[in-house]
């Protein structure tokens, strides 16, 4: 499935603040929120939509209404940032959790906590996760959630390098990926470059 970077100008701007080291905690809570609910409209484009009727004051209408469940699995920790305005846009909205974590070193993500609802099947499902850095731990992700019977979902990041594009698209083509910046390159920590630093750390101030 062909990438998605998100082009428009509060996006940009959002996300200036969010790479600006001087940014604090709270700000970059509320910048991470903002953001997502831009890329999370643009990520449920294709949820699927029937014709309804309506009756306004004035006369009976044709109403175009939602026809399928949405689901959303963030991928703890840094995840958790982008889920707050996807439960606000869908209250119906099935949440599914994942977590993992990057070796200090080698950058191979360690799954440490798993839960995700079998009604994932069937609906449109995101999963998500700031950085798509070496692509690692989005393709077990997918993974898992493909496991549970999941079959149309698309990966929404904030930041992603060219290197965790390529192994996710390669791991699983089927899966769509939108994102709010393809930057350069990852570094040799598997940071990703100019990027915005450790999503976690600095949305839950833990340096
Ligand atoms: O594409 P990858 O190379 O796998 O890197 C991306 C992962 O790294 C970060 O999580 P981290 O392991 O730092 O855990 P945290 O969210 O708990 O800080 C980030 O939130 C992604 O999950
Ligand atoms: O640049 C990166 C890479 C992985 N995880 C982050 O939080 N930042
Ligand atoms: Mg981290």
């Amino acid at each position: 499935m062909p990438l998605q970077v998100l082009d428009h100008p509060l996006a940009s701007h959002l996300l200036a603040s969010l790479r600006d080291e001087r940014t604090p905690p709270q700000e970059f809570r509320q910048l991470a929120r903002r953001l997502t609910t831009l890329l999370v409209l643009q990520a449920t484009y294709g949820i699927r939509t029937r014709i309804d009727r309506v009756t306004t004051p004035l006369c009976e209408t044709e109403a175009r209404v939602l026809d399928q469940g949405l689901a959303v699995v963030p991928v703890l920790r840094a995840g958790l940032g982008m889920l707050e305005p996807i439960v606000d846009l869908f209250p119906d909205v099935a949440v599914g959790y994942i977590g993992l974590e990057r070796h200090e070193e080698t950058a191979v993500a360690r799954s440490y906590y798993s839960k995700v609802p079998q009604s994932v099947e069937g609906r449109f499902t995101l999963c998500v996760d700031p950085m798509l850095a070496t692509g690692g731990s989005a393709a077990q992700a997918i993974s898992l959630i493909k496991a549970h019977g999941a079959s149309q979902i698309t990966m929404v990041s904030i930041v992603s390098a060219p290197e965790g594009v390529e192994k996710l698209q390669q791991a699983h083509p089927d899966v769509a990926i939108v994102t709010a910046a393809l930057d350069e390159k990852l570094n040799d920590r598997h940071y990703i470059v100019p990027g915005l630093g450790d999503f976690g750390d600095r949305l839950y101030g833990t340096p």
